[in-house]
């Protein structure tokens, strides 16, 4: 983890989940990918995402949880989840706010890497909006791997390093609509799809699926689109 970003990440931590707050863009990505999660998850080990908990009996970590916005509801989807944050002021965020809502989640303030460093083994690891904040992308990526049960699923979202990411998620959301507080991102640990993929090859991994996720300002929506990978994006990998 890179200290002076986690930080970064408690100052705000009782914003999590004011949906108006510094975290809006997150609970506005919510919706479209907690769907798209269910449904890869579903495809993957062949569930029926149309069940009332489609999730159960599977073990989840949500990886760098921030206050809960994915854990909380996979967890109402039926899965067992365990929340881990570097922060522990997000950790307390997320434990509160599920307490509040009667939600299960087991909640640790811990690192990627030194819960993979215990042995622990999980069907579906999330690492949603954390690879470009980490101090070592490949440590973390080895992390996530030795996380993954035989069989599981990997689901990582990030941003890709392109002039339009500049423009729109530097400029645009950090210093023009101030939807993020400036510093949040550093352009450069954005990573490319197909850096993405060379992380987590050595591993044993491969990228099955990748869409982008869209922003329409006149629209004022964000929606899925597997054709434009230039902004925020998201897939899944699995071993093999
Ligand atoms: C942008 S937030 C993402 C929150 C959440 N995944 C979501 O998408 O709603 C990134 C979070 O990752 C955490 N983090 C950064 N490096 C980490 C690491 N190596 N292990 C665990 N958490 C980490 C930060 O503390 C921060 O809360
Ligand atoms: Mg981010």
């Amino acid at each position: 983890m890179d200290p002076e970003d986690v930080a970064r990440f408690s100052a705000i931590a009782a914003e999590w989940w004011d949906p108006t707050g510094k975290f809006k863009p997150l609970h506005r990505l919510n919706p479209l990918r907690l769907a798209y999660i269910r449904d890869g998850v579903c495809k993957r080990l062949g569930r029926d995402p149309l069940a009332p908990n489609p999730l159960a009996g599977l073990r989840v970590v949500d990886i760098g949880c921030g206050g809960g916005l994915l854990a909380e509801p996979m967890a109402r989807m039926g899965a067992t989840v365990v929340g881990v944050d570097a922060s522990e002021k997000n950790v307390h965020t997320a434990a509160v706010h599920a307490a509040e809502t009667g939600t299960a989640v087991d909640y640790h303030a811990t690192t990627a890497e030194a819960l993979a460093a215990s042995g622990e083994k999980f069907d579906v690891v999330l690492a949603m909006e954390v690879i470009e904040h980490v101090a070592d992308v490949d440590l973390f990526v080895k992390s996530l791997s030795e996380l993954l049960a035989p069989g599981g699923v990997l689901f990582l979202a990030t941003l890709n390093r392109t002039p339009k990411s500049f423009a729109l998620a530097i400029v645009g959301a950090e210093y023009i609509l101030r939807w993020l507080p400036r510093g949040t991102h550093n352009w450069r640990q954005f990573l490319r799809p197909s850096e993405l993929n060379a992380a987590i090859r050595p591993y044993g991994l491969g990228v099955r699926d990748l869409t982008g996720i869209t922003y329409n300002p006149l629209s004022d929506e964000f929606r899925l689109n597997p054709r434009d990978l230039d902004v925020n994006y998201m897939g899944w990998a699995e071993r093999g």
